[in-house]
C-alpha cells in the first residue's frame, strides 16, 4: 500500500496562550502543498521494521512513524508485524511537519491494513499522543488549527497557488522555538478571520496584508540569513512571504511561475534546498 504524506505550510501562526504543561495555545491557518513523502506499508508476520532512503533519518523508534505503528498496535491488539518504507523528500526539522505528515500516513496506512475501523476523529485522538500538528496531517487541505493545534476546522480549499520553499542547510528545533517565545511581549496579535476571508476571496494581496507567523518575531533574529531570504523572495515577485511553523522554511507565494522558477534559480545556493510545488 503506497500512501502520500504531505507538506504543510503555515499562512499564519498565533499564539494565544499557554498550557500549564507548557505547550502554547495557537490559532493557525494550515495549508499542504504537493511536496510529499512516499510511505509505503506491507503486512508482516510480526514486529516493525522501517527504512528511509536519508541517512540521518532514525529507523527506530525514535522515527514518529515507528511510533505510530507501535501506538496502535498496542491500543489495538494488533498481533501481526508492518513493514514501513519511507521515500523522503520533504526537509527535515523544516517547519513543513514532515515527521508528523508520515506519522499520520502511518495511522491511516495501519487502518487500512488490519481493518480497524477507525474512523478520523479516533485517529485525530491517537495521532495527537504523537504531536500536536498530527491531527491536521490527518484531515490535511486548507484548516483552522486552534488549542494545541488539535481543534481541526476545515476551510475553503486554497488549491493551485504556485509556492517556493527555501529551507536553508541548518534545521531549527520547535521546542528551542517556542521556548524563547514570551508571550507578554506581544501586543498584536494575527487577524484570523480576515486572513480566512481574503483567502475565500483569492485576494492575494490581503493574504499578504493579513499573513502573519508569530514565531519569526523569536527566530528571524536568531537567524539573520532568513530576513535576507524573504527579501529576495519579495524582490523576485513573491507575493506572500512568511517563515512556517518553527523554520526555517522561508516560502513564497507567487502569482507568475516563470518569476517562482527565476527565484529558485537565485536562491538555490548556499546549501540552500529549494523546491518549486504548489497548494493542493
Ligand atoms: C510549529 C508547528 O509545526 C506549527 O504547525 C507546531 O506547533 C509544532 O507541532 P509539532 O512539531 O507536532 O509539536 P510537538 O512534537 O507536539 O511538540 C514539540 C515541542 O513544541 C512545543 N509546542 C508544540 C506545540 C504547541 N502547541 N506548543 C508548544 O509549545 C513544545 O515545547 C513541544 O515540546
Ligand atoms: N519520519 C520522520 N521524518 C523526519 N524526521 C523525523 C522522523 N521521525 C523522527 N524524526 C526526527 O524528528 C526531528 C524533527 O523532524 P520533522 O521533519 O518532523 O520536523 P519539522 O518539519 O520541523 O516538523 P514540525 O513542523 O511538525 O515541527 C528530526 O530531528 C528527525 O531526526
Amino acid at each position: 500500500m503506497l500512501i502520500k504524506a504531505f507538506a504543510k505550510i503555515n499562512l499564519s501562526l498565533d499564539i494565544v496562550g499557554k498550557r500549564e504543561d507548557g505547550y502554547h495555545l495557537l490559532e493557525m491557518v494550515m495549508q499542504n502543498v504537493d511536496l510529499h513523502d512516499d510511505i509505503v506499508m506491507e503486512e508482516m508476520e510480526e514486529g516493525i521494521m522501517l527504512t528511509c532512503n536519508k541517512a540521518y533519518v532514525p529507523v527506530d523508534e525514535r522515527n514518529i512513524a515507528y511510533k505510530a505503528a507501535k501506538l496502535l498496535m498496542d491500543t489495538k491488539g494488533i498481533s501481526k508485524g508492518v513493514r514501513i518504507d519511507i521515500t523522503k523528500r520533504i526537509p527535515v526539522a523544516a517547519g513543513l511537519a514532515g515527521g508528523s505528515a508520515d506519522a499520520a500516513a502511518v495511522l491511516k496506512g495501519m487502518n487500512e491494513l488490519f481493518d480497524l475501523k477507525m474512523s478520523t476523529e479516533e485517529l485525530m485522538v491517537e495521532g495527537l499522543k504523537l504531536g500536536a500538528d498530527v491531527p491536521y496531517c490527518i484531515v490535511g487541505g486548507t484548516c483552522l488549527c486552534e488549542g494545541v493545534g488539535e481543534v481541526v476546522t476545515q476551510l475553503k480549499p486554497f488549491r493551485g497557488y504556485t509556492i517556493l520553499l527555501v529551507k536553508p542547510s541548518f534545521g531549527v528545533s520547535t521546542k528551542e522555538a517556542y521556548g524563547l517565545f514570551e508571550l507578554d511581549k506581544i501586543n498584536r496579535h494575527v487577524e484570523t478571520e480576515k486572513l480566512i476571508k481574503a483567502m475565500e476571496d483569492d485576494d492575494l494581496n490581503g493574504v499578504n496584508y493579513y499573513s502573519r507567523n508569530l514565531l519569526e518575531n523569536v527566530v528571524l533574529p536568531r537567524y539573520p540569513i532568513l530576513k535576507s531570504i524573504k527579501k529576495m523572495l519579495s524582490r523576485s515577485g513573491s507575493i506572500v512571504t512568511l517563515m512556517s511553523g518553527s523554520g526555517p522554511t522561508i516560502y513564497g507565494i507567487f502569482r507568475d511561475v516563470s518569476a517562482a522558477e527565476n527565484a529558485a534559480r537565485a536562491l538555490n545556493r548556499n546549501n540552500n534546498e529549494v523546491i518549486l510545488t504548489s497548494t493542493i
